[in-house]
């Protein structure tokens, strides 16, 4: 067995075993039916996998059908059935596999002495008689027999030794070595592989397997360390469901290997740009969402909000990617505007939105930016928009600029609208209680503090984007002095898109009357 410790420059292929539809399909809540077995089991030929764990045929008759379906109808893959050292298991899980081009029955059986004690109520004799008797009955029918010494990383060494040996000259050609409740450690997992290819005599006939839970966060962690030292498979699942804190991501561990390759050495079959559309099909299938920040195929994993990120990212994406996100199917990086960005990302969306603005038109809008966002979680286009198109068609007359106001409001009583603006150095303040609600009171404290009195002839308000924390967009015109004056105003409160709008317009007509006045 080569060894790809470290100094090693020859480039090992590593299988890749999906167990998606057996221990992913453990998890509380992800059971998957019979098509949805088969539409599942199509995606993982698609990303390449080498060896489909497609289910315990003895488990139940579900199980055994969609084995069974999966074995007769989808071909690019071993397609593996699970069974206990039981005669039983291992006859049904044939009976479901027997016709695939490659079958292969997984037989396993607990070797740790918690294990022995309490749960088989076991000899170490009988465990190793059971294990030959089990992997000899699937030899018999199958030539791809994998064995597992469940719980092997909390079996001591010697004894885990003898199973393996004997599982071998039985007839068993892949050994996987489970850390079935997620207990070891890197340099401890590593260690043990390593054992076992040094003391194992035999372990050249069999192609070692490794199979890490996730219960202490290492199973990516411990399944690395294990080919580190050795291992030519790794079993794992989409989304690392499984079991309790569920298994080895399979996104994790084959990114991981691709990634630094320069440190494993070895390669894998799999299609990476298929692993997001895997992500999703496995996420949607079984109901379980995936974490936004998850590695890979979480939503935030090509995503960066922070302004010395997205600089870094504008002048040269490597800064901050490790990985291009077209490699794993995502179509492409995500700029996210939000109140840690900075000019950079904004002037590129705006860019990228069709505008093209001053360094005092970026400065304005990037003010107006980050009052929002202080505001709003998620900024979206239209926010953006909305900002400049408000900042384009008023900035050159912003004579009034807003202050702060409140408002008090029942249904019973006349609304109240305190109202401070500034012009100039000068700030103004007025307090009206008047008006049907308090839009029409916000209009009465503007004209009261300009001393414009105007018409109003059209008034709309609408969402400028989605969400319950959207812009509310308000367009206006009013009519002074005989003449109409447009306004936009945009916030994620109404009355202060009514105060902004009319302040649009207000602002119009003082940078009129000024310039008839100059003339
Ligand atoms: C680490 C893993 O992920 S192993 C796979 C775990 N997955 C599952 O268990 C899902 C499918 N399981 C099932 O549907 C059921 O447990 C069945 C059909 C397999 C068995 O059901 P039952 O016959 O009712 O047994 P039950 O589940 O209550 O207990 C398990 C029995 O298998 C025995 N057993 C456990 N592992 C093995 C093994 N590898 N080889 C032989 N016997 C075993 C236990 O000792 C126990 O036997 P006992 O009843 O004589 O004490
Ligand atoms: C059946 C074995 C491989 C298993 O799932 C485990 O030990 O976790």
């Amino acid at each position: 067995m080569p060894v790809n410790d470290n100094e090693s420059t020859e480039t090992r292929h590593i299988k890749i075993f999906d167990t998606t539809l057996r221990d992913g399909e453990q998890s509380p809540g992800a059971s998957m039916n019979l098509n949805e077995k088969l539409e599942v089991a199509q995606m993982l030929v698609e990303l390449g996998v080498d060896v489909i764990e497609a289910g315990f045929p003895i488990a139940s008759p579900g199980d055994f059908e969609a084995v069974r379906e999966i074995a007769q109808t989808v071909r690019g893959a071993t397609i593996c059935g699970l069974a206990r050292c039981a005669e039983k298991d291992i006859d049904r899980a044939w009976e479901a596999l027997k016709g695939a081009p490659q079958p292969r029955i997984h037989v396993f059986l607990a070797t740790s002495a918690i294990h022995r004690q309490f749960k088989l109520k076991m000899t170490t004799d009988e465990i190793v008689e059971r294990a030959i008797a089990g992997v000899t009955r699937a030899a018999n029918v199958c030539d791809d027999v994998e064995f597992s010494p469940e719980d092997a990383a909390r079996t001591e060494p010697d004894f885990l030794c003898r199973v393996v040996e004997a599982a071998i000259t039985a007839g068993a050609t892949t050994i996987n070595i489970p850390d079935t409740v997620g207990y070891t450690t890197p340099t401890e997992f590593h260690a043990r592989i390593k054992m076992l290819i040094d003391r194992v005599p035999n372990i050249d006939k069999a192609v070692i397997s490794v199979h890490c839970h996730d219960d202490l966060g290492m199973a990516v962690a411990n399944s690395l360390a294990g080919v580190q030292a050795g291992a030519g498979q790794v079993e794992c699942t989409i989304n690392g469901i499984g079991e309790r804190a569920g298994n080895c991501s399979l996104e994790e561990v084959v990114m991981a290997l691709r990634t630094r390759s320069d440190f494993y050495k070895v390669d894998t079959r799999i299609n990476t740009q298929r692993l997001v559309p895997a992500s999703r099909l496995v996420s949607s299938t079984t109901g379980m969402s995936v974490q936004r920040n998850k590695a890979i195929v979480g939503r935030n994993a090509f995503a960066h909000e922070s302004g010395i990120h997205q600089d870094g990212m504008l002048k040269e994406p490597t800064t901050y990617e490790i990985i291009r996100p077209e490699d794993v199917g995502f179509a492409k990086t995500d700029l996210v505007l939000g109140k840690h960005s900075g000019r950079a990302a904004l002037a590129d969306r705006a860019r990228q939105l069709g505008f093209q603005l001053t360094g005092e038109q970026l400065q304005a809008v990037f003010e107006r930016f980050k009052d929002l966002a202080d505001k709003k979680k998620e900024i979206y286009d239209g926010d953006i928009t909305a900002l400049i198109q408000q900042q384009i068609s008023g900035n050159n007359q912003a004579e009034w600029s807003l202050v702060d106001y409140e408002v008090r409001n029942s249904r019973t009583s006349t609304p109240t609208v305190k109202l401070t603006l500034r012009r100039g150095d000068e700030e103004h303040s007025a307090e009206v209680n008047q008006g049907d609600g308090p839009i029409d009171a916000a209009f009465w404290a503007v004209e009261q503090i300009t001393g414009m009195k105007v018409v109003c002839k059209d008034f709309q308000v609408h969402s400028a984007t989605l969400g319950r924390d959207a812009q509310g967009e308000t367009t206006l015109e009013i009519e002074y002095n005989g003449k109409t004056y447009r306004g936009i105003g945009v916030s994620t409160d109404t009355v202060e898109a009514t105060i902004l709008a009319m302040l649009n317009a207000v602002n119009r007509i003082a940078a009129e009357t000024e310039n008839a006045s100059e003339a």
